[in-house]
């Protein structure tokens, strides 16, 4: 059984008289424990795709299985909870709060899940340490690199040990060289805590830091590449 099932999903935008068919009778079933990246040119549909796997939109018809649970069924606030419990999300921006420290940033979710005093200090600067930035938990975004805002967001991301991490254009606004950092943090979560990660990239370099590349063309699914990769990468 997939992580992931999505059948004969389409999702169309109506705006007054135009409608635009974004993604077309789509199916995919992502396994638990994969690394997914999906590619395609700009407007092909790849950010639908992603609001719909991560719970923020809704397809227009088809099915989505979360875990065995059909999340296409359910209400806005539903839909909030599942986000909370499966979910952590990266964006390309980094999306930190620049009035907090980094530790109080990873904190947040924590404060949503009630967790409290020093069991979430403790468990946020784990999340740090997990990234590498156990040094750095007081400075403010301000005061770090964009690959250690990245590596922030992540931690904020994994700090409620979520099933499954969602990705949009995570190294977009990165330099190459922590761009292969953020993608060797990836590889590690999905390897030692077998996190499902889906993320969207331009780069191919990048997607290729997955098991699977989904190549998505106008609304479609073209082809899906497996990426092997080598024993000493692996071991890594
Ligand atoms: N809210 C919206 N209302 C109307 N049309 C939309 C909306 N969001 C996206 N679209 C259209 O749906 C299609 C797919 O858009 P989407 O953002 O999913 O593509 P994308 O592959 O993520 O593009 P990019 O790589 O440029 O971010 C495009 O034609 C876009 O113009």
């Amino acid at each position: 059984m997939g992580l992931i099932e999505i059948e004969d999903i389409s999702r169309t935008y109506k705006d007054g008289q135009v409608s635009v068919k974004a993604i077309k009778q789509i199916s995919i079933e992502i396994a638990d424990g994969d690394f997914v990246s999906i590619m395609g040119p700009s407007g092909s549909g790849k950010s639908t795709l992603m609001n719909i796997i991560g719970c923020l939109d809704k397809p227009s018809s088809g099915s989505y299985k979360l875990a065995g649970q059909q999340v296409h069924k359910l209400n806005d606030s539903q839909l909030a909870t599942i986000r909370n419990e499966f979910m952590g999300f990266v964006f390309q921006q980094f999306h930190l709060i620049s009035k907090l420290n980094a530790l109080e940033n990873v904190e947040l979710p924590l404060i949503y899940q009630g967790v409290i005093g020093k069991e979430r200090k403790k468990r946020a600067l784990e999340a740090l340490e997990s990234v590498g930035l156990g040094e750095r938990a007081k400075h403010m975004p301000s005061q770090l690199s964009g690959g250690e805002q990245q590596r922030v967001a992540i931690a904020r991301a994994i700090v409620s040990n979520p099933k499954l991490i969602l990705a949009d254009e995570p190294t977009g606004a990165l330099d190459s060289k922590s761009s292969k950092n953020i993608m060797s943090i990836f590889q590690k979560l999905n390897r030692e805590r077998k996190i499902t990660i889906v993320q969207v990239t331009h780069e191919r370099d990048i997607g290729e830091y997955g098991n699977h590349i989904y190549n998505i063309k106008d609304g479609e699914i073209d082809c899906i590449e497996e990426i092997k990769h080598t024993e000493t990468e692996n071991n890594q």
